[in-house]
């Protein structure tokens, strides 16, 4: 309650000034069905949006509505564990609201508002916004999850740039409370606004964020990671003990390999490698020969049964 009011008096405090109008939301695109595009669309949907989620890949939407019905399973168990015929229901009905497709335009020309969580590749990401800039209403509010990228970069592809900004969740999205919200200096005050709405609407934490690399979390959380991995790389400890360390010893609820293979290897890898390209000088963006070799192995973590430690078992 007292988190709510000062959350309330915050979004008071900087938006009271301006007389931008927010825009309603009704249906959300999230193109993107993977690991972070799932979470998106199930905690949209579970808000009462209507949802399409698109991949160019069949197997990847199939592979996303299963887990967000085990997602789904496995909340409401707990949260309605007196009532198995309303647990039943919020599912049905959440499912109800997503519409799973490959299809860009079906799920563009009709939305308000697009999540773009594909793969973190500024070069795709600009191919796909290009795409979605020819085919959406010209007041649909465009969004990156990027981990890494400047969103002024992606925002490049298209003219709306003034409805352009960065909305990015965290892993595993139905569980994470914080949501960082990205304006660039071309963002307007009603787009953020509304993707500040959109935030608490869905029962996040919002936290307002510059364009700046990494935003908040990323820019101490990646170079922590990769820190370990050095560590790791010297030979100083096992990473088994580096994570039983920072587990017990720092209250950390995974140690950063765990972390490492719940991100994805490749995802963890693209954001390092860029943040090198862009700034050469910067030891701490070194790359990972052992990140680099599980990479090359197919070994991206969790999503493929095995990274630093293995899933099959
Ligand atoms: C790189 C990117 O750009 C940015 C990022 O995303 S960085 C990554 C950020 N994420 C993190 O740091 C995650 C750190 N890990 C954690 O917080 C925890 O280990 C965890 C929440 C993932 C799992 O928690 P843990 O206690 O170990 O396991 P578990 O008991 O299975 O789950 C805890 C609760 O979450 C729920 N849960 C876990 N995963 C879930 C999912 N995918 N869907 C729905 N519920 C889920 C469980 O049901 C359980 O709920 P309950 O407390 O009501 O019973
Ligand atoms: N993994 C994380 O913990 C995490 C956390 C926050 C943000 N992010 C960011 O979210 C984005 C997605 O990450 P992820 O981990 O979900 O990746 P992922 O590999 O799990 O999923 C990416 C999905 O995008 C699909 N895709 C690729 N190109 C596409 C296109 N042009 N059109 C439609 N679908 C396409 C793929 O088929 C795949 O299903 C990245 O930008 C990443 O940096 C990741």
């Amino acid at each position: 309650m007292a988190k709510n009011l000062i959350i309330n008096n915050i979004f008071k405090r900087n938006f009271s000034s301006t007389n931008a109008l927010s825009r309603k939301i009704n249906s959300v695109s999230v193109v993107g069905s993977g690991l972070m595009g799932s979470g998106i669309a199930q905690v949209t949907a579970e808000a009462g949006y209507s949802v399409y989620l698109i991949d160019q890949n069949q197997n990847a939407l199939d592979k996303a509505m299963k887990s967000i019905q085990n997602s789904l399973t496995r909340s409401t168990k707990k949260r309605f564990n007196k009532e198995p015929d309303h647990a039943e229901r919020y599912i049905k009905d959440t499912m109800d609201r997503i519409q799973a497709t490959t299809e860009l335009d079906s799920g563009a020309e009709k939305s308000d508002l697009i999540i773009e969580a594909i793969v973190e590749n500024i070069q795709a990401k600009h191919d796909l916004f290009s795409k979605l800039d020819s085919i959406s209403p010209k007041e649909t509010i465009f969004t990156s999850n990027t981990s890494s990228l400047p969103i002024t970069e992606i925002a490049q592809s298209v003219n709306r740039k003034d409805r352009f900004g960065g909305l990015h969740f965290f892993n595993p999205v139905p569980v994470m409370k914080l949501l960082e919200v990205i304006k660039t200096h071309e963002t307007s005050d009603a787009t953020y606004k509304t993707l500040l709405e959109y935030g608490l609407s869905i029962g996040k934490t919002t936290v307002e964020c510059k364009d700046t690399p990494g935003f908040i979390v990323n820019r101490l959380l990646v170079p922590y990671m990769f820190e370990a991995v050095k560590m790791y790389e010297r030979g100083d400890a096992s990473f088994q003990d580096i994570d039983t360390a920072m587990k017990l010893g720092a209250g950390y609820p995974m140690g950063p390999f765990e972390l490492l293979d719940y991100v994805g290897l490749d995802t963890s890898k693209f954001i390092i490698d860029g943040w090198r390209k862009r700034y050469p000088n910067d030891s701490t963006f070194q790359s990972s020969p052992v990140i680099d070799q599980l990479v090359s192995e197919g070994r991206l973590g969790r999503k493929t049964g095995e990274g630093f430690y293995n899933y099959k078992k």
